[in-house]
């Protein structure tokens, strides 16, 4: 958020904690397209890390790969210390990287209520057996599940729309759902893929103040996709930006704002 001192490497220093999540030489293809071309970056604890750049840069297809939907064929991704780029979601998600998309995908027909319990399954202990006879142990547990659910509720502001179905929400309300159901999981890395695509700028606003809530109160470290620039400066604490599949800046907003392959990427001059 702010322009931070060099380490000896010069690398920034604004990074908060320790290297959460690495991306090292990581290179993607679908055929003969070069999706991501020996990208390498860091995520530390508790930062809030964007990735940029303009349209089929490789951003999406770089969170797919972090949270284990493509496995690129070139590179490795650690996360806690361990190789990751093998990873099947459901144990990324297991492991406490959760995302959102970058077109909402919730249960339309479900209310808010219970597409964030959905977001519980996987810490649910007991097996369907038990949860259907909702019974003794079973019950007792989505009792505590609710309660996360209902905290996340209140913390989102969004107590007056608990029981509607998702799919009648204003679209902004649909992303704030997401974001809880993302919550649910309580994750230590929060991916979010376009968070304030299609809103206007109250939604916006408040959407921010979410995002920065998250990082501040639970500590949650966050790695977002964005293509507005003011949201990008005012939320990020790092920036790496993408062309064509490969990295060409990373910094503070102030120093990625102000590098001439960065302002060139954006207004489409070839190299
Ligand atoms: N499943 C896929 N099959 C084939 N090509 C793909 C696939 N996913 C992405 N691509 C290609 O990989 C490149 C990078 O796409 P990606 O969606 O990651 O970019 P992006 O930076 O997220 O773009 P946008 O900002 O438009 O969402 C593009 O050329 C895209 O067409």
């Amino acid at each position: 958020m702010n322009a931070e001192p060099m380490n000896v490497t010069g690398e920034p220093m604004t990074g908060k904690g320790e290297v959460l999540l690495a991306v090292e030489n990581v290179s993607l293809r679908f055929g003969g397209v070069k999706a991501i071309s020996d990208v390498s970056f860091d995520i530390r604890k508790g930062e809030v890390r964007a990735i940029i750049g303009p349209n089929g840069a490789g951003k999406t297809s770089m969170l797919n790969c972090i949270n284990g939907f493509y496995h690129p064929q070139e590179g490795r991704i650690t996360y806690k210390g361990a190789r990751r780029d093998k990873m099947k979601p459901h144990r990324a998600a297991a492991a406490g990287i959760a995302r959102t998309f970058q077109n909402v995908a919730l249960f339309k027909g479900m209310s808010t209520l219970d597409n964030i319990m959905t977001g519980r399954t996987l810490k649910m202990k007991r097996g369907f057996f038990w949860q259907a006879l909702r019974h003794g142990p079973a019950m007792q547990e989505e009792i505590e599940h609710r309660r996360v659910v209902e905290d996340i509720i209140d913390f989102l502001q969004i107590e007056h729309i608990r029981k509607l179905p998702v799919g009648k929400l204003p679209y902004g309300l649909q992303k704030r759902v997401e974001l809880g159901r993302a919550l649910a999981m309580e994750p230590e890395l929060l991916l979010l893929d376009e968070p304030m695509a299609g809103m206007n700028l109250e939604e916006k606003e408040d959407m921010c103040r979410f995002i920065l809530d998250v990082n501040n109160q639970f500590g949650t470290t966050i790695a977002l996709i964005e293509h507005d620039m003011g949201v990008v400066m005012d939320l990020s604490d790092r920036v790496v930006v993408l062309e064509y599949g490969r990295k060409i800046a990373d910094g503070t907003p102030d120093q990625v704002k102000s590098d001439q392959k960065v302002i060139d990427a954006y207004l489409g001059v070839a190299h």
